[in-house]
């Protein structure tokens, strides 16, 4: 059904159709896919789903040169954790990709994944199943009181990693990057964001190291910056963008309740921009907004409103996208768009709009989503959500 509670304002005069070149990418729009998991990948393997991967993607991609993040993507098994979300390690995995990008391409649109790794977001059970380890950027600093019973009853510890382990995974990073750009992507986008393990490195809450990696901004900034410039050395800038989420708690994050974090994330996109100086600018930056502090609760729930966003343009002079409850918000969105060199993700309602765009372009009534099929095994909630059209044959305007 349509959202009765949101009145629809039309965006096809505003930036938001305005013409950008990111990276190689000539975007028609400034609509962006955020990335979203969908937990529908086929285990054993974290192979994207044979079924309905293709046609999800391909629904989300029919108005040309629109840009879409793909849902995150393991670098490695030892970066997993999840079942049933996908990888780009394996030859598997990459022959499906290259089927779900091809089809983007083929809708004139653009495709950037999201380089993932959990640390201590992994499920402690699975880790200890297949044998992996259960890592973070130190031992035993718990997510919280659950998972620390999940990993006891698994026996299994959680490993603050070494500093061999962090070279693997750059070159886990690397070699995923690669496998992204063999099998089509337009460029990858680094997960350092939400609580996963880069941010489990930036955030003082959860980073106790006291080597090179640990104890300092300078030292907790270092992995995400050594990932950077490992995967911009094998790729390039422009096929490179990041996701940073300064205010984010979910996952045991300190968000804006730590007052020395943001002065961590200033630090961080200067290093971004001395890089950018140099000769090295990548291709987006793209910030997950307090509007929404945790991706897990409803709209306006926990939006942080004692603090902005607004010191990356301070420092950052490249793209931005920016993500964060914008759907429901054109005037927000408007407000967003007036600086030049910004685009917008948008999440949950690209769940249920796949033609979204043209939604937003002519200010069309916004279909609502089913959050309790966001991860599940089904078609359903997934690549069943009608276009305006097919909505209006269903006769969800007469509601
Ligand atoms: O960042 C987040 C929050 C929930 C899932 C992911 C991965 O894209």
């Amino acid at each position: 059904p349509f959202n009765k509670d949101f009145k629809p304002v039309a965006l096809g005069d505003t930036n938001l159709f305005k013409p950008i070149t990111v990276g190689n990418c000539k975007l028609k729009n400034r609509v962006v896919l955020a990335p979203l998991t969908r937990m529908r990948a086929e285990h054993p393997g974290n192979v994207p789903n044979k079924k309905w991967a293709v046609e999800y993607y391909d629904q989300r991609s029919k108005t040309p040169g629109t840009l879409l993040i793909t849902e995150a993507v393991f670098i490695s098994a030892q970066a997993g954790g999840y079942d049933n979300a996908p990888g780009i390690w394996s030859e598997e995995q990459m022959a499906e990709w290259k089927k779900i990008f091809a089809k983007i391409h083929e809708n004139g649109s653009f495709v950037w994944p999201q380089l993932w790794n959990l640390g201590r977001q992994a499920f402690p059970e699975c880790m200890k199943r297949d044998g992996l380890r259960y890592d973070s950027a130190s031992d035993n600093i718990w997510m919280d009181d659950e998972v620390k019973e999940k990993a006891k009853n698994a026996g299994i510890e959680q490993h603050g990693i070494t500093e061999d382990e962090i070279k693997q995974y750059i070159k886990d990073y690397v070699q995923a990057a690669k496998n992204c750009i063999e099998c089509g992507a337009d460029g990858i986008q680094i997960h350092s964001a939400n609580s996963y393990l880069l941010n489990q490195f930036l955030d003082p809450v959860s980073n106790k190291r006291t080597d090179k990696y640990g104890g300092s901004i300078e030292n907790r900034a270092r992995f995400t910056l050594e990932v950077v410039d490992a995967i911009v050395d094998a790729i390039g800038a422009e096929r490179t963008a990041i996701r940073l989420s300064p205010y984010n708690t979910f996952g045991g994050m300190s968000g804006g309740y730590d007052p020395t974090l943001l002065a961590q994330y200033a630090y961080v996109i200067g290093e971004l921009e001395k890089r950018a100086i140099n000769g090295k600018r990548l291709a987006f930056l793209d910030i997950f907004e307090p509007r929404v502090s945790n991706p897990f609760v409803d709209e306006g729930v926990g939006a942080y409103d004692q603090g902005t966003t607004e010191f990356v343009f301070s420092i950052w002079k490249g793209i931005v996208v920016r993500t964060g409850n914008l759907a429901l918000h054109p005037e927000v969105a408007k407000e967003y768009l007036k600086n030049k060199n910004t685009l917008l993700g948008y999440g949950r309602y690209y769940i249920s709009n796949p033609d979204l765009v043209e939604r937003l372009r002519k200010g069309l009534p916004l279909s609502s989503y089913d959050r309790p099929s966001f991860y599940a095994m089904s078609d359903k909630g997934y690549t069943d959500y009608p276009t305006y059209e097919e909505a209006v044959k269903l006769g969800w305007d007469k509601e």
